[in-house]
């Protein structure tokens, strides 16, 4: 049972992040309080940077234990370890490395000076996907092209249409560098929570498209993606063209 995608507005991008950083410090918390070591999907992208200097910069005021908490990326880029390409290096640099994740915890897509190809890749990732037992994501954090991509799903792209695998290899991005490995939609889906996170103008047409009452997963991407619950963390900005709510009764 999937609940209706909701919708959280902030004013600018600092808000957002700094909202988004602290609900995830939350999010970690609550499940290590329940018992559960959690498994929480990061993203790349333009926002990914700031949230994660967020994350560790509010990281000390939490109780998040951060030896019980395992982190995955949504996709990645399939380009070497040291490329600035690489989702997962920012995210280490400003984040995991800062505040202390046990490396055994990070779990990397492989890049390509371990393996030869974005299929052994995505092969490699499913298999540790599948040894660490990983059944749902807590949080799944995905950010949002302005063509409605997300992680590395693309409209009209041959790996919208994969099923029956929890990774695949993408080549021909039309965002570069074209040869990536992403979750597919059955993965994806998986999550308890996605959170989509948009900032800025350029994102507000695909925002729209996204959460619009009609429209295909092949044009948007973003609108194939639900978790048992889904909620879209916008700042004004992305939020602009979004229908008005309709005004109170009187
Ligand atoms: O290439 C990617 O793009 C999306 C969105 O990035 P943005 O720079 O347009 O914000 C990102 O979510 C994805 O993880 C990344 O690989």
């Amino acid at each position: 049972m999937t609940d209706a995608p909701r919708v959280s507005r902030h004013q600018d991008a600092d808000v957002l992040v700094g909202d988004v950083a602290s609900a995830l410090l939350d999010r970690i918390e609550t499940a290590q309080a329940r018992g559960d070591v959690p498994h929480v999907a990061l993203t790349g992208g333009s926002i990914a940077e700031s949230l994660h200097r967020e994350l560790a910069r509010r990281a000390p005021d939490s109780s998040v234990d951060w030896s019980r908490v395992e982190f995955w990326w949504g996709d990645e880029r399939f380009v070497t370890a040291d490329s600035p390409d690489r989702n997962a290096l920012p995210a280490r640099s400003e984040f995991l490395d800062v505040v202390g994740v046990d490396p055994a915890h990070v779990h990397e897509v492989p890049s390509s000076d371990q393996v030869a190809t974005a299929e052994e890749s995505a092969a490699a990732y499913a298999e540790t996907l599948r040894a660490r037992g990983v059944e749902s994501f807590e949080v799944m954090i995905l950010g949002l092209g302005p063509d409605g991509h997300c992680a590395s799903l693309f409209p009209g792209h041959p790996g919208l249409a994969v099923s029956g695998v929890a990774v695949t290899a993408v080549h021909d991005s039309p965002k570069p560098p074209p040869d990536r490995v992403t979750l597919t939609f059955e993965a994806l889906n998986r999550a308890r929570s996605v959170w989509f996170i948009a900032s800025g103008e350029g994102k507000a047409e695909a925002v729209a498209r996204a959460l619009a009452d009609e429209g295909s997963v092949e044009e948007t991407p973003a609108r194939g993606v639900r978790g048992h619950e889904t909620v879209w963390w916008l700042d004004e900005p992305a939020a602009s063209a979004l229908p008005a709510l309709p005004a109170l009764p009187a």
